[in-house]
C-alpha cells in the first residue's frame, strides 16, 4: 500500500513560478484595405510570484485570468509577449518545461468511449519512460491515481458525454459525471507526478459541493508541496479560504496580489469595507465592477493624496496596487532572483521531449482508435452497412449484363461510373475524421502523449484501411457477380484493386480538407467542389478531346478518370460484343475513347491513384503539422 501511494506522491517540490512586466498583445481582426491587423494589449506590464501552494487568480469575466494563466504556463504563442518573461524556479518555461508542468483545460477533453481507467491507463502507458516504469508500475500508478481522486465507483464506466462523442451520446448512455470527468481530467495530468499543476476554471460547469470538494482534492494535493496554479471566477467562502496566494485581476492588469487573509485590510486602508457576513470573494468582484463605492475618508499609507481620484485616466485599482508595499515587495524579489540565460523559443516544441518511442505509440494511438471504432460502431457499421447495399443496388440495375449491342458497351460504361461515383462520394464522411478529434489531438499532442506522425499513421491504419478499404472488397464481391462481368479471378481481383485504390484516393483528399479546416460546413463544400470537377473531367460526362486546351489538364489530377480508365482497361480487354448484323471487340471500343489499353497503360491509371493518395496524404500530414498549438 505504502508503495503504492508512493507512486503518485511527486518526486520533486513544486518550482516557485515568477513574472516580471509581463505584456501580452493579441491581433484582432484586419479591417478591409487595412495592411496591418489592430492590437489589443491584454496583459498590461504585470509582475507577481507565485509559490507552492494554492495560487487562485481571481477577476471578473474579461478580466485576463485565463490570458495570465496560459502566458505563465507556456501556452500562449510567444509573439505576443512583447516585454517580460516568465521564469519556473530561475529557467525560463521551454517546450521541456511545458512537458513537465500539467495544464487541465477548461473543457474536459476525453475520449468518450473509453473508461475513466482506460483514459488514465492511456496517459500512463504514453507518458510515463518504459525505462523508468514497468507494466505493473504503470498499472499501481493508475490505481493509486483512481484512489487518490476518489474515483473508484466509476473506474471502469464510460466517460460518454465527452467533448467529440458528444454527438452520439445518447439519453440511454449516461456517462461519469461532470465533476468525476474533472476528476479524471486531473488524473490524466497526475499520472506524470507533476510538481507544477495549471487549471483554466477547474469549478465552472460544477454544483457548489462538487466544485467544493475538487478545490480540496487540490488542497490535498498542493499540500503535498506542489504548485497549483489556478484561474476562478466566483469561488463560494469555503473555496476562498482554502487559497494561500490570491491574484485580482481587472482589465488586464493585477489590482492585489497576496495572500488572501491580507487582502480584506488593503482594500480597507484603500477605502472599500466588507460587510459582516459578505463572501470576501464576492466583496473583491463588487469592488472592481464597481457596485461598491469607495469611502476616501480612510489614509491610504504610502499613496499620494487621493491617487485612487486623480488618475482618472487609468485603472484606478491597479494604480493603487503599483503604490502599495504589496507591489513594492514583488519588486524586490523580482530584481534578486537569478536567472538562467536560456534563449527565448518560437516553436512550440523545441526538441523531441516525448516520453515514449515512435513505434511504442504507435501501437498506444492505433489501439484506443481501434478501441473507439468498435464501440462506436455507427460509422464502421455504416460503412459496411453502405457498401453492401450500394453492392446489391448496382447489381440489381445491371443484372448479368449481357453480350449482345448496344446495351454490352452502354451498361458496362454505366456501370462503372455508378461504381466510381460510389466510391468516391460514399467516402465524403472521412472529412469529419480530423474535424471531430481536433480539439483532442492538440490537447493530447501539446501535452505530450504522442507526435504528430504517430496520430496520423494510426489514423491511416486503424480508420482509413479497416473502415474504409476492407469494405469496398465486399461491395465488389457482390457488385461483379451479379453484373456478370468477366469470368476470370484476375478480373475479379483488379477490378476490386481499382475500386479500392480509387475509394483511398477519395479518402485521402477527405483527409487533407480535415486537416485544413475547423468546420464541416467548409469542410462540406470544399470537399464537394473538387469531386465535382474530378467528375465533369472523367471522361464520361463530356468527352475529353473536344475540352478547351485551357482545361483539359484537370483530367489528369481526376480521379474519375484513372478508376474509369482502369474498370473499362480490365472488363474491356478481350471481350467480343455482337448485334445481329455486326460485332465490335472492347479493344475497338477503347481505341474509339481514346484509351490506352496496354499492360502498362492500365497500370498507370493505378499508379496515378496511388500518387493522388500519396500528395494528399503528405498534405494532410503537413497541415495536421501546421496546426496552430497555441492557444
Ligand atoms: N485571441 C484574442 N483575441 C482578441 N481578444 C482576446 C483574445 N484573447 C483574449 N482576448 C481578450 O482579452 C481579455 C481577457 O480575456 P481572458 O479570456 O483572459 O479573460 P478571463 O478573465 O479569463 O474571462 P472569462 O472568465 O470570461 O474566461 C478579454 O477582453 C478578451 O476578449
Amino acid at each position: 500500500m505504502e508503495a503504492e501511494e508512493a507512486t503518485i506522491h511527486f518526486q520533486m517540490p513544486g518550482p516557485t513560478l515568477t513574472f516580471q512586466n509581463v505584456r501580452y498583445f493579441v491581433n484582432l481582426k484586419r479591417k478591409f484595405l487595412h495592411r496591418n491587423a489592430e492590437e489589443k494589449e491584454i496583459l498590461k506590464d504585470i509582475s507577481g510570484i507565485m509559490k507552492p501552494g494554492m495560487n487562485a487568480i481571481l477577476g471578473p469575466t474579461g478580466s485576463g485570468k485565463t490570458s495570465l494563466l496560459d502566458v505563465i504556463a507556456g501556452r500562449k504563442d510567444p509573439k505576443g509577449l512583447r516585454t517580460g518573461q516568465v521564469l519556473v524556479d530561475s529557467e525560463i518555461v521551454n517546450a521541456d518545461m511545458r512537458m513537465r508542468s500539467a495544464y487541465v483545460v477548461q473543457d474536459d477533453i476525453l475520449m468518450g468511449t473509453l473508461t475513466v481507467r482506460e483514459n488514465l491507463e492511456f496517459s500512463a502507458n504514453l507518458r510515463l519512460s518504459r525505462i523508468e516504469f514497468s507494466a505493473e508500475d504503470k498499472k499501481l500508478k493508475v490505481n493509486a491515481v483512481i484512489r487518490e481522486l476518489s474515483l473508484q465507483d466509476c473506474a471502469d464506466t464510460k466517460i460518454v458525454f465527452s467533448l467529440f462523442s458528444k454527438h452520439i451520446g445518447t439519453d440511454f448512455i449516461r456517462g461519469i459525471s461532470g465533476g468525476e470527468r474533472k476528476r479524471c481530467s486531473i488524473g490524466m495530468e497526475l499520472i506524470t507526478s507533476p510538481s507544477l499543476i495549471f487549471l483554466d476554471e477547474p469549478t465552472t460547469g460544477l454544483d457548489a459541493n462538487t466544485a467544493n470538494s475538487l478545490m480540496r482534492l487540490l488542497h490535498t494535493i498542493s499540500r503535498k508541496g506542489k504548485t497549483v496554479i489556478f484561474s476562478i471566477h466566483q469561488p463560494r467562502y469555503s473555496i476562498f479560504q482554502q487559497f494561500d496566494h490570491m491574484t485580482l485581476m481587472n482589465k488586464g492588469e493585477i489590482i492585489f496580489a497576496g495572500a488572501p487573509d491580507k487582502a480584506l485590510g488593503y482594500f480597507e486602508k484603500a477605502g472599500y469595507k466588507c460587510e459582516a457576513f459578505n463572501n470576501p470573494a464576492d466583496f473583491f468582484l463588487d469592488i472592481i465592477n464597481g457596485e461598491i463605492p469607495p469611502t476616501l475618508d480612510t489614509p491610504t499609507p504610502g499613496l499620494q493624496t487621493n491617487a485612487l481620484v486623480s488618475c482618472e485616466d487609468k485603472n484606478k485599482l491597479a494604480f493603487y496596487y503599483r503604490q502599495s508595499e504589496f507591489y513594492s515587495e514583488v519588486e524586490e524579489t523580482l530584481r534578486k532572483r537569478p536567472c538562467s540565460s536560456v534563449p527565448k523559443q518560437h516553436g512550440f516544441r523545441d526538441k523531441d521531449v516525448y516520453a515514449t518511442p515512435f513505434f511504442y505509440q504507435l501501437l498506444i494511438v492505433s489501439l484506443r482508435t481501434m478501441k473507439n471504432i468498435l464501440r462506436n460502431p455507427q460509422t464502421s457499421y455504416a460503412q459496411l452497412a453502405l457498401n453492401i447495399f450500394f453492392g446489391v443496388l448496382v447489381g440489381l440495375i445491371y443484372y448479368q449484363i449481357p453480350n449482345t449491342l448496344p446495351e454490352a458497351i452502354q451498361n458496362r460504361v454505366g456501370a462503372f461510373f455508378f461504381l466510381v461515383i460510389n466510391m468516391v462520394f460514399g467516402n465524403l464522411s472521412a472529412v469529419e475524421l480530423f474535424i471531430n478529434e481536433r480539439v483532442l489531438f492538440i490537447h493530447e499532442n501539446t501535452s505530450g502523449y504522442y507526435r504528430t506522425s504517430t496520430y496520423f499513421l494510426s489514423k491511416v491504419f486503424a480508420d482509413l484501411i479497416p473502415n474504409r478499404i476492407f469494405p469496398v472488397f465486399l461491395f465488389s464481391a457482390v457488385s461483379y457477380f451479379m453484373m456478370g462481368m468477366k469470368n476470370e479471378v484476375e478480373a475479379f481481383f483488379l477490378y476490386a484493386f481499382t475500386l479500392s485504390m480509387v475509394s483511398m484516393a477519395a479518402v485521402s483528399l477527405a483527409f487533407l480538407v480535415s486537416a485544413s479546416v475547423r468546420t464541416f460546413a467548409v469542410a462540406n463544400v470544399l470537399i464537394a467542389l473538387p469531386y465535382v470537377f474530378m467528375m465533369v473531367f472523367g471522361g464520361f460526362l463530356v468527352n475529353l478531346n473536344a475540352m478547351l486546351n485551357w482545361m483539359s489538364w484537370l483530367k489528369w489530377i481526376s480521379i474519375f478518370r484513372y478508376g474509369l480508365n482502369a474498370l473499362t482497361i480490365n472488363e474491356m480487354k478481350g471481350q467480343l460484343f455482337y448485334s445481329n448484323t455486326s460485332t465490335t471487340t472492347g479493344e475497338e471500343y477503347m481505341d474509339q475513347q481514346g484509351i490506352d489499353y496496354s499492360p502498362w497503360a492500365f497500370w498507370q491509371n493505378e499508379v496515378a491513384l496511388i500518387s493522388i493518395s500519396c500528395v494528399c496524404m503528405v498534405f494532410a500530414y503537413i497541415q495536421l503539422w501546421r496546426v496552430n498549438r497555441w492557444k
